[in-house]
């Protein structure tokens, strides 16, 4: 079982539009509503293409409850912990062109100490049942700035490989525990590099460093439909084809993760594994929705990657 913990996850609302009028009124096409954050999707994911998951964090109010419901319809095992407030709603406003898109994201609710508790409890009992842990996305208000490194401390102590997709100090203090994967945010890109982000080789230069800290895998996103690795087999920037691209919504990068988790869980090699992780993300940027259409929809997107070795 792979646990995927998601401490903010979010309604996600779609609208589909011709045209965004600032100062005007804007008519939607059509409109969709998901439950999301980084982790609920991996796990999401994860279970449509056969691997049993429990997604975990905290849910609030109406849209806790419909986050909860729409996983466990989809199979997905649910483990939150309830709380105070109103889970967030995130809103997609989506143009033809999925690069004009623009997004609106709420806070979310406040987390206190007795719910960080009973979640650490939770996570630790889970942790035993578990294969892989894969942590995403934004720490709630209240939530300390240590907290992904102390879960991911407790994956690795009981010897389990962990996922990370992240942003900011709760990131980087993350990276100290060496988890298997880190996939680093734009943001951190010319931190991690030490120089400004106008080339390749800073994209190489912030792979390479999360490399260099033991991080057998380190991932960072090159402009839009690019990725580029650092492993110790070398360096490698994969590339995926966009034409047939329709979603705006940012699954891509979680449809990533969770073509690493489930390669690592095969022991594919370092180029299918690449490959099979960037085919995942081609699949799910092709629909707005989150259902990946299963394996064989994901297999014939391999031969769609392009992979350069570049050291
Ligand atoms: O605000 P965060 O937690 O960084 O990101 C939240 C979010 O953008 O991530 C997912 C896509 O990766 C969406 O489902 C969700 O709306």
């Amino acid at each position: 079982m792979i646990v995927t913990v998601t401490l903010n996850p979010s309604v996600d609302e779609e609208y589909l539009l011709d045209e965004i009028v600032l100062g005007s009124w804007s008519r939607a096409n059509s409109t969709l509503r998901m439950p999301g954050g980084r982790g609920v999707n991996v796990a999401l994911m994860l279970t449509q293409l056969g691997y049993s998951a429990v997604a975990m964090g905290f849910l609030a109010g109406f849209n806790g409850e419909y986050i909860r419901d729409a996983l466990r319809r989809a199979n997905v095992t649910t483990n939150f912990v309830h709380i105070q407030g109103e889970t967030r709603t995130n809103v997609y406003l989506s143009l033809k062109n999925p690069d004009e898109g623009t997004s609106i994201y709420e806070k979310g609710p406040r987390v206190d100490d007795e719910a960080r508790k009973r979640f650490l409890m939770n996570y630790k009992r889970m942790i035993n049942r578990a294969s892989a842990v894969v942590i995403g996305g934004s720490l709630p208000a209240g939530m300390p700035k240590e907290t992904y490194k102390e879960l991911s401390l407790v994956a690795k102590e009981a010897g389990l490989p962990v996922y990370i997709d992240a942003y900011g100090s709760p990131f980087l203090m993350a990276l100290e525990t060496q988890p298997r994967m880190a996939k680093v945010p734009d943001t951190q890109i010319e931190h991690l590099a030490g120089r400004p982000v106008d080339s390749l080789e800073a994209y190489v230069a912030a792979a390479h460093k999360v490399h260099e800290m033991g991080i057998p895998w380190g991932v960072v996103s090159y402009q839009v439909y690019g990725d580029v690795f650092a492993t110790s087999h070398g360096t490698y920037l994969a590339k995926m084809t966009r034409d047939k691209t329709q979603a705006f919504l940012f699954t891509a990068r979680d449809a990533l993760v969770t073509g690493m988790v489930i390669a690592d869980a095969e022991g594919m090699g370092t180029e299918d594994s690449i490959r099979f992780a960037m085919a995942c993300a081609i699949e799910s940027s092709t629909h707005v929705d989150r259902n990946i259409k299963g394996r064989a929809s994901i297999e014939a997107y391999l031969d769609k990657v392009t992979l350069e070795k570049l050291d």
